[in-house]
């Protein structure tokens, strides 16, 4: 039997006015798959995100998710509500900056029910208790749980990001950069928590990256990103061991050398 993709996408494409952003990109996204997209800056890995997570309407092209509740969607087809329940229910999105996906208003307790709440949850006692078992998941101290996400490190902080994302059990998640910004130790901490968390919740991601470490560490598959167009895909360890491309060639070289 052939297995359903998740994320089918056809010759989509992001323009800023003039400028093309992003075009002619075409993949599949497989249930328990993480698709790292990697690139330099500027190569358009965000524009790209950000058009498949519907936080911006591609210029050309096409979207497909495969629903487990609702079947086989055309994602720009959908009325804009539908949208944005996908985006609350069974997906995630994780910035880079934990401004973009935190309310810091509120505390790390309300910011993970929140979003059990946008999902129809009404149990009080029910959501601490999930809000408890996230913030667990995610190694921050329950003891944590009345304090605003200013108090916490920018770790923690992304580590709440993600409680808050996965508390739905999304299928779908879609990080930005999840480390940057990050200390070294940081990082590996966050990296290592991540990879465990998408084995135990067969998690299909897509993240986007500029660091070849991290997508060593996390991705199955890469899809590497020169000026807005596809250069070279392929198994993460054939990619980074044996790049086919020349601009492949140059970004692994230029992060191997010391
Ligand atoms: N809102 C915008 N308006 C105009 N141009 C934009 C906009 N957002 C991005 N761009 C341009 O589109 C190109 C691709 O940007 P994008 O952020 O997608 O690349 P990236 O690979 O994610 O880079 P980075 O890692 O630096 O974020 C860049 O030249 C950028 O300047």
């Amino acid at each position: 039997m052939i297995e359903q993709a998740l994320l089918k996408v056809e010759d989509l494409a992001v323009h800023y006015g003039d400028y093309v952003a992003c075009e002619q990109i075409n993949f599949e996204l497989f249930p328990g798959e993480v698709l790292g997209v990697v690139g330099e800056s500027g190569s358009g890995k965000t524009s790209l995100l950000k058009a498949l997570s519907t936080q911006l309407t591609p210029d050309a092209g096409r979207v497909e998710y495969f629903s487990d509740i609702k079947g086989l969607l055309d994602l720009y087809e959908l009325p804009e509500s539908q949208r944005r329940q996908l985006t609350r229910s069974e997906w995630g999105v994780v910035h880079q900056s934990p401004r973009d996906g935190l309310r810091l208003n509120v505390s790390a307790g309300a910011n993970i029910g929140e979003r059990l709440m946008e999902n129809g949850e009404r149990n009080y006692g029910s959501i601490r208790q999930q809000a408890e078992t996230w913030l667990e998941n995610v190694e921050i101290d329950i003891d944590r749980i009345d304090d605003m996400p200013t108090t916490f490190s920018g770790g923690m902080q992304q580590r709440l990001q993600i409680a808050r994302n996965l508390v739905t059990h999304p299928k779908l998640i879609f990080m930005d950069e999840p480390t940057g910004g990050l200390d070294v130790s940081v990082q590996a901490r966050l990296l290592d928590l991540l990879k465990k968390l998408v084995s135990q919740y067969n998690l299909s991601v897509i993240i986007v990256t500029h660091d070849l470490a991290v997508a060593r560490l996390l991705a199955h598959r890469l899809m590497v990103m020169q000026r807005g167009r596809v250069v070279e895909t392929g198994l993460t360890d054939q990619v980074l061991d044996d790049p086919q491309h020349p601009y492949t060639q140059l970004l692994v070289s230029s992060v191997l050398q010391p």
